[in-house]
């Protein structure tokens, strides 16, 4: 089954006003994570992923993607670290030197402060020839969407998710909601209350950070998986999503330091998990379930 490419909005749903480009490092061999790429215009205005693409398309996605594998293994360190010592993940001076990284256009090995991070940490080792899959979202100007769910309540698979937008709509759900584990597809009971959603300053914060599932289960939920899902605003919304995953054959399994895993069964492969979830999301949409619900835990 494909799975990166582009892919359509929903014709027959009103809500459903997403498109979006998957793609994902070279790395893998598995025909369901090969990239595929479209034609390129020439034209740097074009913007209908489906039929063409603006000038050094792949060539501007794949730097990006490097860079943010770069910026992903520097941020798992320093999780790594402030886990192993109780210390906060950044010291003042390594966020400063961080924030210069990303605005360098994230040339991370050039720092100082970050070059003292041991390179093998337990967990960056995890992410070596990751997956590493990023998205390019828009959500279509429809203003009889406002307020309605157009990326249902979710967390993410990998690691971390890095997530840039041009537009509010983002929510993520507050401490006080159930945690979502790893090894779980749970429907949200009780339902959780408006006031359980908090909405980050998008115009601040460039830059959002999430906790992934993988995250959750090699912590063995000591780090939790951030819940959170998409408002529409009715009007056009991009975004830019990178997420940090381990490579599709990789079992995840609780650090030892975290603890016995709460299960003894063995996890499955990150692929097989991914593939998984994204079938069941496609039965449920066979048998005509709603996507504007805000009830599933599953990526969308
Ligand atoms: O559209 C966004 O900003 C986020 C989408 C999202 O949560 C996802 O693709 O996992
Ligand atoms: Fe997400």
């Amino acid at each position: 089954m494909q799975y990166m490419g582009y892919t359509k909005p929903d014709p027959n749903k009103l809500n459903d006003t997403k498109e979006g480009f998957y793609f994902a490092a070279e790395v893998n061999t598995m025909p369901q994570w090969f990239n595929i790429w479209p034609d390129e215009a020439g034209d740097s205005n074009a913007s209908l992923l489906s039929s063409r693409a603006p000038r050094n398309f792949k060539k501007d996605l794949t730097e990006f993607q490097k860079a943010m594998v770069n910026c992903n293994t520097l941020l798992m360190k320093l999780i790594d670290r402030a886990l192993r010592t109780k210390r906060p993940i950044l010291d003042p001076d390594e966020g400063d030197a961080l924030a210069k990284a990303t605005s360098q256009h994230l040339h991370i090995a050039d720092t100082k402060s970050v070059a003292e991070i041991d390179a093998r940490t337990p967990l960056a080792e995890c992410i070596c020839d990751g997956l590493h899959s990023a998205r390019l979202l828009c959500y279509k100007n429809v203003p009889q969407s406002k307020g309605t769910c157009v990326t249902t309540a979710h967390t993410d698979w990998g690691f971390l998710t890095f997530l840039y937008s041009d537009q509010p709509g983002l929510q993520v759900m507050g401490p006080s909601c159930p945690s979502v584990s790893a090894n779980q597809q749970i429907s949200l009971e009780p339902t959780p209350t408006k006031s359980s959603w908090i909405k980050p300053d998008t115009e601040k914060a460039r830059l959002i950070v999430m906790v992934g599932d993988m995250l959750e289960r090699y912590t063995n939920g000591t780090y939790k998986a951030c819940k959170h899902r998409i408002i529409s605003h009715g009007s056009l919304r991009h975004s830019l999503v990178f997420f940090s995953e381990p490579a599709p054959s990789l079992r995840v399994q609780p650090h030892a330091r975290f603890g016995s895993p709460p299960t003894s069964l063995v996890s499955p492969t990150y692929g097989e998990s991914i593939m998984a979830k994204v079938n069941a999301k496609r039965e449920r949409k066979l048998l005509g379930g709603s996507f504007s619900q805000c009830s599933t835990a599953v990526r969308t």
